[in-house]
C-alpha cells in the first residue's frame, strides 16, 4: 500500500467519526453565519511570486517537525512578514493538525486561509468554510476523476478556491478537465514521499498561462523561491523551512523579498 493510501484510510475512517457527530444539516446552517471567502485566487496572481506559509507540526516523512502550541500566534508571524495565504494542515493522524487550528488561525488574521487536507467528499467541504477556510486542497492523486470534477464544482460553489495538486504529467491534464483555475505542482510523491524540485519545471510548461501555477515543497529559502520563479511559478508553498527555522516572521518576509524582485513583477 502506498504511503497515500495509507493516509486515505485514517482520513476516511477520521470524517466517519466526524460525520456520525455532526450532520451535514448542522454544518450547512453554520456556515450560513460565516462571512463568504476571499478572492484567493486573485491574491495569487499579484505581481512577483508570491509566498504561501504553512502551520505543519509533523509530516509522515520525517515525523515531528515543530510543537506549534500555539498555531494563531505562528499564523500572525507569517501574516507580518508579508504571506498572501497561510495553509493549515487539518489532517490530524500524520500531520498533526485539527480543524480546531484552522478556526484558531482564523479568529486571529485576516490573510485568506487554506485548509490543506486530503478531501474526499463534499463534507469536508462545508467544514471548511465553517471553520474560516478561502481555498481547498484537491489532490489529484486521491481521487477519481469523476469525484475531483465535482469536488471543483461544490468546492467553488461554497466560494472556496480549490487548488488542484499535481505531480504527473496524467494528473495535469486530469487537472485541466477538471477546470482547476489554480494548480499546485508538488515536488513530493506522496507515493512514495521522495522530493525532486525538478517536477515543477518538467510540469509547468503544460499548465495554460491563465491558470495560477503554485510550485509545493523543497523550498529551503529564497534561492529555491528564485528557482521556481525562473521556471514559472506564481506562488511557492512553505511548511517546514519556516516551522524548523528560528524566526518564522523573517524567514516569510525573506522569501516575500525575494519574491517581490523586479525581474519578477509583471512577468503574466
Ligand atoms: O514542508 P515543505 O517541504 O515546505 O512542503 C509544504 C507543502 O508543499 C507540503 O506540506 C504538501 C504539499 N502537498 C501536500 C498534501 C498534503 C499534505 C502536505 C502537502
Amino acid at each position: 500500500m502506498s504511503v497515500l493510501d495509507e493516509i486515505l484510510d485514517g482520513v476516511r475512517a477520521d470524517l466517519s467519526d466526524r460525520q456520525a457527530a455532526t450532520p451535514l444539516e448542522q454544518l450547512k446552517s453554520a456556515a450560513a453565519a460565516v462571512a463568504w471567502p476571499k478572492d484567493v485566487a486573485a491574491a495569487l496572481r499579484a505581481p512577483g511570486v508570491q509566498v504561501i506559509a504553512e502551520v505543519k507540526r509533523s509530516s509522515p516523512s520525517k515525523g515531528a517537525l515543530a510543537a506549534i502550541a500555539d498555531p494563531a500566534s505562528l499564523a500572525v508571524d507569517y501574516a507580518a512578514g508579508g504571506a498572501c495565504l497561510i495553509s493549515v494542515l487539518t489532517e490530524q493522524r500524520r500531520f498533526g493538525g485539527s480543524l480546531a487550528d484552522l478556526a484558531a488561525v482564523r479568529a486571529a488574521v485576516a490573510t485568506p486561509l487554506l485548509r490543506k487536507d486530503f478531501v474526499v467528499s463534499a463534507y469536508q467541504l462545508w467544514e471548511a468554510r465553517v471553520h474560516g477556510a478561502d481555498a481547498v486542497l484537491l489532490i489529484v492523486a486521491a481521487l477519481e476523476q469523476p469525484a475531483l470534477i465535482s469536488l471543483v464544482e461544490r468546492a467553488e460553489s461554497l466560494g472556496l478556491t480549490p487548488i488542484v495538486e499535481v505531480h504527473t504529467e496524467e494528473e495535469v491534464e486530469r487537472a485541466l478537465d477538471a477546470g482547476a483555475a489554480v494548480i499546485g505542482v508538488n515536488a513530493r510523491d506522496l507515493g512514495t514521499l521522495d522530493v525532486d524540485r525538478g517536477t515543477f519545471a518538467r510540469l509547468a510548461p503544460l499548465i495554460p498561462e491563465d491558470r495560477v501555477r503554485i510550485a509545493e515543497s523543497g523550498v529551503r529559502g529564497p534561492h529555491d523561491l528564485l528557482a521556481y520563479a525562473g521556471a514559472g511559478a506564481d506562488a511557492v508553498l512553505v511548511g517546514e523551512s519556516l516551522v524548523v527555522g528560528r524566526n518564522p516572521r523573517d524567514a516569510v518576509a525573506d522569501l516575500v523579498t525575494a519574491g517581490a524582485h523586479p525581474a519578477l513583477r509583471d512577468r503574466r
